[in-house]
Formats: structure tokens, sequence, C-alpha cells
């Protein structure tokens, strides 16, 4: 497949499906040349990204191109060596507001193991809400419309371990919305998804933007979600090589030149994320 992707493409974020009024408020992401390495590997050299308020943002590239760490330097799981990062306008190392994101990582097995329930593993959501307070009944419902949202309010006290690959991806997806976040990032929500939760997904996806959720997406495919995205950044060997519309050859594959294999378990990332994954 050829590329329809240049090389080099101005990477001025492009216009948004939403834009902002002056004075309207500050990008929920606003990452400006970052630059990041890996045991001593330059990974990140000189990232540009900036997700507004009511946009969905698709992070694309072939394998190892820097998606995943792009997203862990928007969490604080991966250092800046070089450039900035402001959440909602706030410089990262002032900024405390950590229960306005929600994060699904990279698919891991870690959770197989863990004798917890689905709803044990939602509720971990909402500790940034109640600050290890007693659970109130506002939580418990936050939980009841989160797993509705994903389709898992039947399996609530079923055992994690248990799941399917696509139910575990779905009880991820539900604690992270528990918090009602303001930014959700997702780093491959769909991978090894059936099409039923992928849909199911896309729907839940779209209930959040539409109540103004800015949301952040590391994507192969599009797939059911290409509706949803405003605009798509595409990496490249650790630099921006896109930063527009979508290009239309991605919607079902990974980037041209480039075969995709399914994504690498967190659990070999010695950089977790400690801020956001309870
Ligand atoms: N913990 C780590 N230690 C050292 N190098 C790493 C680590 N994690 C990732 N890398 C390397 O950093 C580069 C970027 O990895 P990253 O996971 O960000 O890519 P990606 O675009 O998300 O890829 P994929 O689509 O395969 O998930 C790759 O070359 C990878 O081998």
């Amino acid at each position: 497949m050829s590329s329809v992707i240049p090389d080099t493409v101005p990477t001025g974020s492009a216009p948004s499906r939403h834009p902002l009024p002056a004075g309207a408020a500050p990008a929920a992401v606003s990452l400006r040349d970052a630059v990041a390495s890996l045991e001593g590997r330059p990974v990140l050299r000189g990232i540009d990204l900036v997700v507004r308020p009511g946009e969905v943002v698709a992070l694309l590239g072939a394998n190892g191109s820097g998606k995943s760490t792009t997203v862990k330097t928007v969490i604080g799981s991966v250092p800046l060596e070089r450039g900035g990062l402001e959440l909602f306008g706030t410089p990262y190392a002032r900024f405390k507001e950590w229960h306005r994101i929600g994060y699904v990582p990279q698919r891991t097995t870690a959770a197989g193991g863990v004798p917890a329930t689905v709803r044990e593993v939602v509720s971990t959501g909402r500790l940034p809400q109640h600050r290890l307070l007693p659970f109130r009944r506002k939580d418990r419902e936050a939980v009841d419309r989160a797993l509705d949202a994903v389709g898992m309010l039947d399996r609530a006290e079923d055992g994690v371990a248990n799941l399917s690959g696509g139910q575990h991806q779905r009880v991820l997806i539900a604690r992270a919305l528990v918090g009602t976040p303001d930014l959700l990032i997702m780093d491959e929500p769909m991978a090894g998804v059936d099409m039923a939760s992928q849909q199911i997904l896309a729907d839940t996806l779209r209930r959040e933007v539409e109540r103004g959720a800015a949301v952040l997406l590391v994507l192969h495919e599009l797939g059911p979600l290409e509706p949803l995205i405003d605009r798509a950044v595409v990496l490249r060997d650790g630099c921006v090589s896109h930063d527009g519309p979508p290009p239309k050859e991605v919607g079902q594959h990974a980037l041209p030149g480039h075969d995709h294999v399914h994504p690498h378990s967190d659990d070999d990332h010695p950089n977790n994320t400690p801020r956001l994954l309870a």
C-alpha cells in the first residue's frame, strides 16, 4: 500500500471541528517540542501535540514510532528531557488535578492475576475523587453508570481473572470513565477487541465527547471510531510527520510500509503509570 502521508508536513495543530473562541478554556494537552529517552535511547525527538476540549485526536504511527511513549509523557510516567507540557493550561510541574484525566493503558495482562472483581477494579478509578474517604452513594452510582456504559454491569461481581480480553479492556475503560474525566487518554483501546465490543466503545466515546471531554487515542486502525476523529497526529521515528485530517488509508490498517503486530505488554516497561493507575 502506498503512503498518503507526506514525509514532512508542518506540524502546527490543524483547525479543529471545535474552534474555540478567544478566551475559551485552554487546551487539555499542550505538549511542545517534547524530547524523551528510554534507557538512554532517544525515543521522542521534538513532538508537538495539542488536544483541545471536546476534540478527539488519534495518535497514529508504525510500531515503535513513539506513540505510547508520547502518552506516557503526557501522564507524567516518562519524563521530558526537553520541551514543555501543560495540562488544562497548567504547567506539568504544578498540575494536581489528576482526577480530570482518565487513562487506559496499552493492553496489559497485569490485572489477569489479580483476585479482584470487576466492580473493585472500576472503583479504583474513583480514588482521586473521594481521597480514601469511605465510598458514598454517588461513588457507587458512578461505578454502576460506567459499567453500564461499557455493557459490563451484569458482570460487576465477577472476578477480572475470568474475563475475556475484550471484556477486560471494557473494564479498564469503565475505570477511566468513572471519574467523569475532562480528558480521556486511551492507548490502543481496540486492540484485540471484537467488533461488538468495538461498537460499544465507539458509542461510549461518542457520549463522552458529547459531554465535552477531550480524547487522545493511540490507534492503529480507526475502524468504528473513524467518524469521531477530528484530527490525526502521525508519528514517524519519534517525530510528527502529519498533523491534520486522518489519512484515509489508515482507516483499517496500520501505516503503510509498516506491519503492525499486537502491542507489547506494559509489563515490559519499567516506567509504568504511577499517577493514574491506582
Ligand atoms: N521501557 C522501555 N525501555 C527501552 N526502550 C523502550 C521501552 N519502551 C519502549 N521502548 C522503545 O521506544 C520506542 C518507542 O516505543 P513506543 O512503545 O512508544 O512505540 P509505539 O509507537 O507505541 O509502538 P507500538 O505500536 O508497537 O505500541 C521503541 O523503539 C521501543 O522499542
